[in-house]
C-alpha cells in the first residue's frame, strides 16, 4: 500500500516514474518508511526479554546521550538528537541495552517530542519498578530547519515520574546534566 502511495506521490511531482533512478524508489521508500514507524509493532516485554536483575543498589543509574531518530506527527519530517535516561532502582536494575531499545520503540512512531519523552519515562518506570525515572531529550526538528520558520535550534524536553525527595531529584538531574 505504501509503495502505491509513493508512486502516486512521484507522479504528483510530475516525475517520470519509469526513469531508471526512480524505478525502484516507491518500493525502497515504502520499506524505509515502514522501518521508521516500526515502533508501533513492538512489544515492550519482548524488548526487555526478562533482563531485570536483582541488585542491592538504590543509587542513581544514568544512560546518557542515546542517539534517537523520530518523525514529527505534524509534517512527517525527522527530528533527532539525544536522549538521557536516569532512574533510581528499587531492588532491580534493567539490562543496559534495553534502555536504548525502549527509546527506539517509542521514537520509531509519529511523535511530538514532549509525548515521546513522557512515554519513555513511563515505560522505564513501569518495566523496572524504579523509585523514579527522569528522561531528558535534546532534538533538532527538520520541520523547523528545512521549511517553515527555517531556523536551526535545540529543543529540550524533560519528563519525571516517581516519588522521591527533592534532594534525590536534584541528584538525578545533576547526574544527567553532568
Ligand atoms: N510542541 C511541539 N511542536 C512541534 C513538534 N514538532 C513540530 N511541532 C510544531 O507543530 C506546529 C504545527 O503548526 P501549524 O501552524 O499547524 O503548521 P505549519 O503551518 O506547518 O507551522 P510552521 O511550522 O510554523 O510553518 C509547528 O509550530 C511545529 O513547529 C514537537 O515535537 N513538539
Ligand atoms: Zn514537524
Amino acid at each position: 500500500m505504501l509503495e502505491k502511495i509513493y508512486k502516486e506521490m512521484l507522479l504528483a511531482f510530475n516525475e517520470d516514474v519509469n526513469r531508471e533512478g526512480l524505478l525502484k524508489t516507491p518500493k525502497r521508500a515504502a520499506k524505509a518508511m515502514e522501518y521508521l514507524v516500526s515502533g508501533y509493532n513492538k512489544d515492550i516485554n519482548k524488548i526487555v526479554n526478562g533482563a531485570l536483575f536483582e541488585v542491592d543498589c538504590d543509587d542513581v543509574v544514568v544512560i546518557k546521550n542515546i542517539e534517537f531518530y523520530s518523525l514529527c506527527e505534524h509534517h512527517i519530517l525527522p527530528f533527532w538528537g539525544t536522549c538521557s535516561v536516569g532512574y533510581i532502582p528499587n531492588g532491580k536494575v534493567i539490562g543496559l541495552s534495553k534502555i536504548p531499545r525502549i527509546v527506539d520503540m517509542y521514537s520509531r512512531r509519529l511523535q511530538v517530542q514532549e509525548r515521546l519523552t513522557k512515554e519513555i519515562a513511563n515505560a522505564v518506570y513501569e518495566v523496572t519498578g524504579a523509585k523514579a525515572v527522569l528522561v531528558v531529550m535534546n532534538a533538532k526538528h527538520m520541520c523547523m530547519m528545512m521549511r517553515g520558520v527555517e531556523k536551526e535550534c535545540d529543543t529540550y524536553t524533560k519528563s519525571f515520574v516517581g516519588n522521591i525527595s527533592n534532594d534525590q531529584k536534584r541528584e538525578l538531574l545533576d547526574m544527567i546534566n553532568k
